[in-house]
């Protein structure tokens, strides 16, 4: 599936302004674009992707600091490191995890749904719809390494994956807090949640907005394991082997089969529900709600 328009656009924007694969990365010099001894790693500004093509598998790490947030940017580059991988037939698999630590991302950016226009907020729900469906659709195999807290649109692209790990670290809750901020889900993502925990246990999840904790996470099955955190990569890379060892054309149109009735429901109304966004996004309700949301989290510091 091909970037939708909008994300295309901002994609070429960031491809010319440098936003590509490059080294050195982490201060380490690296064999230069193209070297091709399959080992060397590439990175745009705020994802890290370590490839092992011997293995098939690449694990992106997101490192965009302080806490992952889902900014236009960080959307925009996390699509261009998948797409770059999807069309590259060495890489079968993908582990995701995050390079910040306790943080695996903190969602949406609420500074892209706040005291922005609604062009803004329609180009920015189009990216995030964006980027479900390109992970949800994904003929890889993808692994979720949840390293850190998970909440709301970190748990949106966590629940797009075939399989979640988590670390075993109370602070490392997951789940989809949004009715918490006065907020409602996309029925496309219900349905995603509703596909992996069930009916009954996502309308408790949902209405009360609820994070759970790993030992909960793992009893209502928003994650498949728990594991302590220095077994996490090591765990989440052999997961990820067994599920290599099933021939690629019969796991994908599978996992295709399994997920196109939830996919084409948003495919189908794409335009409605960005514009349904943009209406709620907009009332004043809202942006006051998020507004306040957003300055108590700037002042817990200070
Ligand atoms: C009817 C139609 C329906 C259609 C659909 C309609 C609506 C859906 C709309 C929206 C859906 C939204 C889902 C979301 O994802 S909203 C975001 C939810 N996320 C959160 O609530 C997490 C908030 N963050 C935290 O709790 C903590 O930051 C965290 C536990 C992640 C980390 O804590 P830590 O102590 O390490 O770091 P902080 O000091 O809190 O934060 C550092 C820095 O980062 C800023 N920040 C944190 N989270 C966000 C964020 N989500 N977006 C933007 N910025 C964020 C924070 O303000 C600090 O900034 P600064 O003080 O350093 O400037």
């Amino acid at each position: 599936m091909a970037l939708a328009g909008g994300v295309r656009v901002r994609a070429r924007a960031l491809l010319r302004a440098g936003a590509q694969f490059r080294g050195p990365v982490l201060g380490r010099p690296e064999p230069a674009a193209g070297g091709g001894d399959g080992t060397r790693r590439f990175a745009n500004l705020r994802v890290l992707v370590e490839p092992d093509p011997a293995a098939g598998v690449a694990v992106m790490k997101l490192k965009s600091p302080p806490v992952n947030s889902l900014s236009l940017e960080f959307m925009t580059e996390f699509l261009i490191s998948l797409e770059k991988l999807e069309n590259d037939k060495a890489f079968r698999g993908v582990v995701i995890t995050s390079d910040c630590p306790g943080v695996f991302s903190a969602g949406l950016d609420l500074t892209e749904l706040c005291g922005q226009n609604p062009a803004h907020y329609a180009e920015y729900w189009k990216a995030v719809q964006e980027l479900w469906l390109r992970l949800f659709l994904s003929n890889m195999v993808l692994v979720a390494a949840i390293n850190g807290v998970c909440p709301a649109g970190g748990c949106l692209m966590a629940l797009t994956c075939d399989v979640r790990v988590l670390a075993d670290n109370p602070k490392f809750v997951i789940g989809l807090k949004e009715t918490q901020l006065g907020i409602v889900v996309p029925f496309w993502l219900k349905d995603n949640l509703v596909n992996t925990i069930g009916h009954r246990a996502s309308e408790h999840a949902l209405q009360l907005g609820l994070l759970f904790p790993p030992a909960e996470a793992l009893q209502v099955g928003i994650v498949d394991q728990v594991v302590p955190e220095d077994q996490l990569q090591s765990t989440a890379l052999s997961v990820m082997a067994r599920w290599m060892a099933i021939p690629d054309h019969a796991r994908h149109l599978t996992k295709a089969m399994m997920r196109k009735a939830t996919a084409d429901s948003l495919i189908k109304h794409r335009d409605a529900d960005i514009q349904n966004f943009v209406n709620f996004i907009s009332r004043d309700s809202i942006q006051k709600t998020l507004q306040v949301y957003l300055q108590k989290l700037k002042q817990k510091k200070g």
